[in-house]
């Protein structure tokens, strides 16, 4: 077994087009989370924290280039001496907008930034934001970690990338409504068990628009089984995992080492 890694998954309510109200919420949320016992390694967020899907004016709404995020979680890793996968924010770069995700180390250093690859058009997320070209691996602590946001999860060959990457552990910040909470469930596990990994989602919860965001927030291990999973309304869910499953997994049944890439790879 190797050194296992406390995770505490911040499940919350977003006030769309209001970023004062929900720096002000993510804030409190995360001092919440940091004192918690045991200490978490590392504090999750969820999708668009900042403004919720206030996409008609998201540009006016977006942070500039991260600028505000980056101070404020920053300060806070340092300060507490915690991990922080800053969920995604709506950030603005030279007139446009993306979806994009900040993780930074127990010094406050910035080690990763994401920026959501496949738009939801359901969400008119298309028309609005521009989509990300680069995968999201990284190194946390020295484990190899990933992620991809909400909608990226329909998308298998995006994991199994990051897999093959070496990615153990995949987080998946995200705003995910009702009623497709089926498939939430389903596709999570699904890239759990494929890509025999750990998969870490925080969703988030109430009503925005007419649109219910279910929670749900989930910890699965690669075998596929549900370590920790929240209800519908605000949380902080806690839990364990321990990478030196993966290895275990991936010995059990050979899935990676049984590909034949040269069939079906295009
Ligand atoms: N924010 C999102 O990407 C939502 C994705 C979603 O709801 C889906 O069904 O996919």
């Amino acid at each position: 077994m190797s050194t296992p890694l406390r995770l505490a998954l911040v499940q919350m309510n977003i006030e769309a087009g209001n970023p004062e109200a929900n720096f002000a919420k993510m804030l409190s949320r995360l001092e919440e989370a940091a004192a918690l016992a045991p200490k978490p390694d590392l504090i999750v967020l969820p999708e668009m924290w900042n403004t919720g899907y206030a996409l008609t004016e998201i540009k006016s709404l977006a942070d500039p280039d991260g600028a505000r995020t980056k101070e404020v979680i920053s300060e806070f890793c340092r300060k507490h001496e915690v991990n922080v996968l800053a969920g995604s924010i709506a950030q603005s770069r030279g007139g446009t907008v993306t979806n994009t995700v900040h993780v930074f180390d127990r010094t406050g250093a910035e080690i990763s930034e994401y920026s959501k690859i496949h738009l939801f058009q359901l969400m008119n997320e298309h028309l609005h934001l521009e989509s990300g070209d680069r995968p999201g691996s990284f190194d946390l602590e020295g484990l190899p970690a990933a992620v991809m946001i909400c909608y990226d999860i329909r998308f298998p060959e995006l994991a199994r990338k990051l897999a093959l990457e070496g990615a153990k552990i995949l987080f998946v910040p995200a705003e995910w409504p009702h009623p497709r909470l089926h498939h939430w469930r389903t596709l999570l596990q699904a890239r759990a068990i494929e890509n025999q990994m750990y998969v870490v989602s925080c969703n988030t919860v109430g009503e925005s628009g007419g649109t219910n965001f279910f929670g749900h927030s989930m910890v699965i291990d690669p075998w596929g089984e549900v370590l920790a999973e929240a209800g519908e309304e605000e949380a902080i869910l806690s839990a364990e995992v321990d990478l030196g499953l993966v290895d275990e997994v991936r010995g059990r049944i050979p899935v990676f080492a049984d590909r034949r890439p040269a069939i079906y790879d295009n």
